[in-house]
């Protein structure tokens, strides 16, 4: 028998991490493992931990319990505390603030050590990357917004760090821009083998950047997996909120079933009474025509089609949101079509749910 080879240790590792302030805990028990090369974005409200767990990873601040660990060896447990600067941690944050008084190659170079030509073939490298070698020259004040961000990153990168440490790093650019440079910056990390651990309350964002997403609620990973897993599998209303707008028809449970105007729906696993939601994003409902008197013509996989009035219609560019006011309860549901279909307030339609869509959940207190 061959022995096989123990799988290698994360790059970095966050091990039963909790920190409180004033005696609120707000990080509490977070536990993420991070490989060479990938990207793991913290993706949660604001106030609910990511940047105290990053600061935590940093050393600029300290936990109360729980570890962190680089190849597998603790920078942070106990009273073991490496301090930030030993770590071999690039940090990039918002406010990243270049120094306004060294120009480009002087701010990349600022925390390299050797030979001079070393150091200015090293920038010039990173320059390259970043696409800024052009601007080597130039100072700060004297390029935009994007442009800072490229040098800061080249800047952060210029160590070689195994490990990169990102707060909201894109935020104060353009939409257009954002996404470039975000594509960029995830190129060079990828070819660095740098693991990124990144911050962010944009799922768009974290659903671009990340390799892996670890949704953090009130201190907690509530949720972890990879993008398409953590989108259509979520694991509560409040997760499949987070990532677009939500319909929900509320229901009982009853012999396994929850009986609605849109057909029944499988409930396995919960007792007779049980209260639940199903939750449908937009884009999964489908519209239909009634048509000639014949009604609509629903698949077997959308179940029993539900009546209503559009309340109002509106484009979105590469879609169109239609908002209906339901027959059965007079509530508003939204399907989202991914054309330029603009019916007139009043106008009656059908509405049909894809079941591979929707999730049902129980319904908790709120
Ligand atoms: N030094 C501190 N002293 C007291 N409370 C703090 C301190 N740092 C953070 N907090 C509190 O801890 C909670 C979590 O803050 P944190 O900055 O980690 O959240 P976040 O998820 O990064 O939010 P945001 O996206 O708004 O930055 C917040 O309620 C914050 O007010």
């Amino acid at each position: 028998m061959f022995e096989s080879a123990p799988p290698p240790a994360a790059r970095l590792e966050i091990r039963n991490l909790c920190r409180s302030f004033g005696g609120r805990r707000v990080v509490d028990d977070v536990s993420l493992k991070i490989m060479p090369g990938q990207v793991t974005c913290l993706l949660g409200p604001s106030g609910c931990g990511k940047s105290t767990t990053l600061r935590v990873v940093a050393g600029v601040d300290r936990q109360d319990e729980g570890a962190v660990l680089v190849d597998g060896k603790p920078i942070s447990e106990g009273a073991l505390h490496v301090p930030p600067e030993e770590r071999g941690i690039g940090l990039m944050f918002q406010d990243f603030a270049l120094f306004p008084h060294l120009d480009v190659a002087r701010n990349v170079g600022f925390g390299l050590k050797g030979p001079r030509a070393e150091i200015r073939a090293r920038v010039e490298t990173l320059l390259d990357k970043v696409g800024m070698r052009r601007h080597i020259d130039r100072f700060p004040h004297e390029l935009s917004g994007g442009e800072q961000q490229r040098v800061a990153l080249a800047r952060a990168l210029a160590p070689s760090p195994r490990i990169m440490l990102m707060d909201e790093p894109f935020s104060g650019l353009d939409d257009r821009l954002r996404d470039d440079i975000r594509d960029e910056t995830l190129a060079v990390l990828k070819a660095e083998g740098t693991a990124v651990l990144l911050v962010t309350h944009e799922p768009a964002e974290a659903m671009r950047m990340a390799d892996e997403i670890a949704l953090m609620r009130d201190g907690r990973v509530v949720q972890h997996g990879a993008p398409y897993n953590i989108y259509n599998a979520p694991r509560d209303r409040e997760a499949a909120a987070f990532f677009s707008d939500i319909n929900v028809i509320e229901g009982v449970v009853e012999g396994a079933l929850c009986d609605t105007p849109f057909g029944d729906f499988l409930t396995p696993g919960l007792p007779d009474g049980t209260e639940v939601e199903i939750v449908i994003r937009p884009q999964h409902l489908r519209i239909d025509f009634d048509r000639g008197g014949r009604g609509p013509n629903p698949t077997k996989a959308e179940g029993t089609p539900a009546a209503g009035t559009v309340e109002r219609a509106r484009f979105l560019g590469a879609s169109s949101l239609v908002e209906f006011r339901m027959d059965h309860d007079g509530e508003i549901l939204r399907a989202q079509v991914p054309s330029v279909f603009l019916p007139k307030p009043g106008t009656r339609l059908w509405l049909m749910m894809r079941r591979d869509r929707c999730f049902v959940f129980p319904r908790r207190g709120r």
